[in-house]
């Protein structure tokens, strides 16, 4: 079982060693067009030289004969080689093939299309030269030689017919594989070929041509919709389709003259109604015309951030086992259980990265709970820290005891990305979190999640994580589907993904930095995210959908039309870093939007991630507990840290460096985090950020502020009824800084900012000066009491 494990880790290594690097790849692309252009220039000179060049054929080491070929010798015994041996004129599509190999090399296109080029040129090449070798009696320089000998081959074998029918059945093949042709499009090219004559004839007819109408699938829906309504006549799609559909006289009324047995001259006529017929709908119209809306389209040639740009931080091989560990813990194990009287049936051990994990099954009749109880007299007798003891393992009846590795292992993000767990993952917004402790990738989906709370103690690996799974989504996401919003308030942490503002964050109008680290910024970011929510729901509403999921395949099936205000709905994911700074400073100005959110947001694809460093009750109150689900646990310092965000103890016995536990609500799962350090995130936002981008970021509603409605207006009666009391603080301190209200009097952000306009409007304090504190106006306490009595 360990020597499968680790050939799991060595595969993706194993794969990376044929990659070329860049510059190998533009070395190579560059040499193989030059070799393609030689191979043109060669044939081109060929079919003029041929006849001249052709005694010098053979002496090649000769330097005193000079052939006439543009390429010399070369070229005379290239053009020999492939035309005259080869495939004749066919050979033009040899060095077709090799040119365009190099245009993929020197670009870095996927090379997948490449492999069919060549296929089909391959075929095509020698169904050409066979049919010049059928209609010339020998070998000359229109069949080449293979040409002419394969077809006298076949007429030898099949005789002529079968060859007809062999290369008649190859062509046919050709057209319907390579060129998706079909009967209808054929009789419907003769019709407008014909309908063509007669308009030339006739009235001249507008109409587009193929290459127009591919120009015209690239652009956007809503000018496609709004196109749509004016060419109506004037587009050629649009005129084939209007023959199809053209409304065909309604069935004559069938008559029927019914005869009664009572003789009369009176006819009576029974009208049966025609079945009405099934239109095709717009939606369908506009897929079949223009294919699929394709949210990518605005930046098409967006290329991903390769893999060469994560580093493989793990020294060495894999995993490794030391059974020497192993055997040594297992009977400490073992002799420690034995002391308190249990005994052991049987015993596994599974070795992850940074923790093994024995499974003991106990002699029958031992209380789960006594073993559980032993947990620090385990932890004492291995000498190590980190122990958990899970008692029992969910769904597999046995008790595991986690026991950190002398020598742990760098789980780096490059292996956990290139798995194919996460390459292959059909999810939503997957992120690659590290690997489980029997050494498989974990791969989660945020939207399920649908929200994640992130704790852990300085140091222990939560900005790591935090990257971790921005990256993840980086690796996976266009920056078309996923907006992030950050907020940083160490303003250190995520200062990084700056560089990609404009391909993947979300900020609020008029803002000129999208990663937030202002307190008031937050407040109305979260404010102006639940405008969004409530926007988002409408457009569910109107479109009678449940979720973004269903929304955004209606709107790419053009179900919903743009111009009522539908647009394609990107992700948006809010990360908070150090959420206990903004709890502190503004208390429930930030609680109620982000818990309105967290209780509102999973279907309309906003998902939270807030971290904190102290996982406390009073930072993670109830009602954010309650809406986010999905936990994940650093070390952390205390067993009442561990249970607040786990709601159940083992975070205080992690051993830290991206050790974790996370939950979905339901067991724990012992991680070890990816590893992705700064310079290779500088690294992805670098290639990221160079590439063309959206004009902005992805601007949120307008949220404008309580604060903002403020007027400098003087009014007595509307005065807060702390204002007395501070505006002695800030006169006895002389500052007038609304923290430091904030501070003494414990006040919301929101409210010292009010109190403060009310003191400027007195005439108090000066006006805003940026980031410097506000002067204050009254030098004493007297005088202030004297202005504040004199107003009255
Ligand atoms: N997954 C990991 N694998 C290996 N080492 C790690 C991992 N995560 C973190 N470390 C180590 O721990 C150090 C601190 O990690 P990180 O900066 O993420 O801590 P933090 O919890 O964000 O701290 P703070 O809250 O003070 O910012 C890293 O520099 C790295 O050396």
């Amino acid at each position: 079982m360990a020597k499968k494990k680790k050939k799991t880790t060595s595969s993706p290594r194993t794969k990376m060693r044929f990659s070329l690097s860049k510059q190998q790849k533009i070395l190579l692309g560059s040499f193989l067009f030059l070799l393609g252009l030689a191979l043109l220039l060669s044939f081109i000179s060929y079919f003029f030289t041929w006849q001249a060049d052709q005694s010098d054929i053979g002496t090649l080491g000769d330097r005193e004969l000079q052939a006439d070929n543009w390429l010399n010798k070369f070229g005379a015994h290239i053009g020999h080689f492939f035309i005259h041996q080869g495939f004749g004129v066919a050979s033009f599509i040899i060095a077709f093939l090799v040119g365009l190999t190099g245009v993929y090399y020197f670009f870095d296109y996927a090379k997948k299309q490449l492999v069919k080029f060549w296929f089909w040129g391959l075929l095509l090449m020698l169904w050409i030269s066979i049919f010049f070798g059928f209609f010339d009696g020998k070998a000359t320089i229109l069949s080449g030689t293979v040409g002419f000998e394969t077809n006298d081959y076949m007429q030898d074998y099949i005789g002529l017919v079968g060859t007809i029918l062999i290369m008649t059945f190859i062509l046919i093949f050709y057209l319907v594989v390579r060129l998706k042709l079909t009967p209808d499009m054929a009789i419907n090219a003769v019709k407008i070929s014909k309908k063509q004559i007669k308009d030339d004839f006739g009235t001249v007819n507008k109409r587009i041509t193929p290459i127009e109408q591919e120009t015209k699938h690239k652009i956007s829906t809503s000018q496609l919709i709004a196109e749509e309504d004016e060419e109506e006549e004037e587009t050629e799609v649009e005129l084939e389709l209007s023959k199809k559909e053209k409304p065909t006289p309604p069935p004559p009324v069938e008559k029927i003259i019914l005869k009664s047995d009572v003789e009369s001259d009176v006819e009576m006529e029974v009208e049966q109604a025609p079945e009405e017929e099934e239109v095709e709908s717009i939606s369908e119209k506009l897929v079949k015309d223009f294919g699929e809306f394709d949210p990518r389209l605005d930046l098409s040639n967006y290329r991903f951030p390769s893999i060469e740009l994560l580093r493989d931080h793990t020294s060495g091989s894999g995993i490794t086992i030391d059974q020497e560990e192993l055997e040594e813990n297992k009977n400490r194990i073992v002799e420690t259980l034995s002391n308190y009287k249990i005994g052991i049936a049987s015993i596994k051990a599974t070795v992850g990265p940074t923790v093994t994990l024995y499974e003991i099954v106990p002699d029958a009749g031992i209380r789960i709970s006594k073993i559980k109880n032993l947990e620090d007299d385990i932890a004492l007798s291995l000498s190590a820290l980190g122990i958990r003891i899970i008692a029992p393992i969910p769904g597999r009846g046995t008790i595991g005891i986690e026991v950190p590795n002398k020598n742990p292992k760098t789980v780096s993000m490059r292996s956990v990305i290139a798995s194919s767990k996460f390459q292959g993952a059909e999810m939503e917004l997957p992120i690659a979190f590290g690997k489980t402790i029997s050494n498989e990738t974990f791969v989660v989906d945020l939207a399920k999640m649908p929200h994640m709370l992130m704790a852990g103690a300085t140091g222990q690996g939560k900005s790591v994580g935090l990257n971790a799974v921005l990256t993840s989504l980086l690796y996976k996401k266009h920056p078309a589907e996923v907006k992030f919003i950050l907020v940083d308030p160490k303003k250190v942490e995520l200062t990084l993904f700056n560089k990609i503002e404009r391909h993947y964050l979300a900020k609020l109008p008029d803002t000129d930095e999208a990663i937030i680290t202002d307190t008031n910024k937050v407040i109305n970011t979260l404010n102006s995210l639940c405008i969004e929510m409530d926007n988002r729901y409408d457009l569910l509403k109107d479109a009678m959908v449940r979720n973004i999921k269903e929304y955004n395949t209606k709107f790419k099936n053009r179900k919903l039309n743009p111009n009522d205000g539908h647009h394609y709905l990107p992700y948006i994911v809010l990360v908070i870093d150090e959420f206990a700074d903004l709890i502190m400073t503004a208390g429930k100005e930030v609680e109620t939007p982000i818990a309105r959110l967290a209780q509102l947001a999973r279907a309309i694809g906003i998902h939270l991630i807030i971290a904190t460093q102290r996982p406390s009750v009073n930072v993670i109150t109830g009602i954010i507990k309650a809406n986010f689900p999905a936990r994940l646990a650093f070390r952390v310092t205390s067993k009442i840290d561990s249970r607040t965000i786990l709601d159940n103890s083992g975070a205080d016995q992690l051993i830290g460096r991206g050790d974790m536990l996370f939950t979905q609500g339901n067991e724990l799962t012992r991680l070890q985090c990816a590893f992705v350090d700064t310079p290779e995130v500088a690294d992805i936002t670098d290639f990221i950020g160079s590439q063309k981008a959206y004009p902005d970021a992805y601007l949120l509603p307008e949220y404008v502020g309580e604060e903002g409605g403020t007027t400098l207006d003087n009014n007595v009666d509307e005065r807060d009824a702390l204002f007395r009391e501070a505006a002695e603080v800030l006169v006895i301190a002389q500052q007038g800084s609304a923290s430091l209200l904030q501070r003494k009097l414990k006040l919301g952000y929101n409210r010292a900012g009010r109190i403060i306009d009310q003191m400027e409007a007195a005439g108090i304090v000066g006006p805003f000066e940026g980031s410097k504190a506000r002067q204050v106006l009254v030098p004493t306490l007297d005088a202030l009491n004297q202005l504040i009595d004199n107003e009255n």
